[in-house]
């Protein structure tokens, strides 16, 4: 599980993000919209520990995060939106790489398994990742999210550049994570893809959650409205 309590993040004196109270269970995949400057990166940064909080705790399983910590970093798996991988290994070095880190040795069948998993195509898997799509990047950053088994995917706008069908693909990896019991924690400036993907939408202002949505009870021109009057 995911909790922040009462987390309040100051960068000298300014307030990034204000007293955010929020929890996302197992399965859920949680959409945080917001202007530029908002705050969602902020959120992303305290749950991985990469900015310690000024107040309140963000949580992963129970354990508080403090910055550096083994024993949280190994419930997460971060996608940002470009996801930094070795340009002249191909998938299958960099995911055999990037789970080693994680204590994992896994056999050549099962690295392209995870590949085949996320909709990587097969004739790519020996290719550097210096020749990779956008949306091939993402899925072997996902792929090394499931090789390290993290149960919490935290995603700094994804999606964002990718072509329709590269989004579409993308989606329905993300649903499918969900369905498996994945937490996630995706910030956004996509409201249709929120809809589509999420089951819950937080829209921030300054720093705080002014709303919070289940994505079945709205659809997306009145999520627009919303984020609209919101912002
Ligand atoms: N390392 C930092 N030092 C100083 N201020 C920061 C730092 N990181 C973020 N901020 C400030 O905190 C506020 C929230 O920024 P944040 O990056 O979380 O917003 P965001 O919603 O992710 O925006 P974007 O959509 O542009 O990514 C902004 O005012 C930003 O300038």
């Amino acid at each position: 599980m995911l909790q922040a309590i009462g987390l309040t993040k100051k960068y000298q004196g300014n307030v990034a993000l204000n007293n955010l109270n929020l929890t996302i269970e197992p399965g859920e995949i949680y959409c945080l919209l917001g202007q530029n400057g908002a705050g969602k990166t902020t959120v992303i940064n305290l749950f991985l520990g990469f900015a310690e909080a000024t107040s309140g705790e963000a949580r992963v399983n129970g354990l508080v995060v403090k910055p550096g910590d083994p024993d949280v970093k190994k419930f997460l798996a971060y996608i940002p939106e470009v996801v930094m991988l070795y340009e002249k290994l191909n998938s299958l070095e960099n995911l055999d790489f990037f789970s080693k880190i994680a204590g994992f040795n896994y056999s050549t069948k099962e690295l392209q398994e995870f590949l085949i998993q996320v909709g990587l195509q097969p004739d790519a898997f020996y290719k550097p990742l210096g020749n990779y799509s956008k949306g091939m990047r993402q899925k072997v950053g996902i792929a090394i999210a499931l090789a390290k088994n993290a149960d919490v995917l935290l995603m700094d706008e994804p999606t964002s550049g990718l072509d329709p069908k590269a989004t579409n693909e993308f989606s329905d990896l993300v649903i499918r994570l969900g369905k498996q019991g994945k937490i996630i924690l995706m910030a956004t400036h996509d409201l249709f893809n929120a809809v589509n993907v999420g089951t819950k939408i937080g829209i921030m202002r300054h720093g705080i959650l002014v709303h919070e949505v289940l994505a079945s009870e709205i659809n997306a021109s009145d999520l627009q409205k919303l984020y609209l009057e919101t912002i």
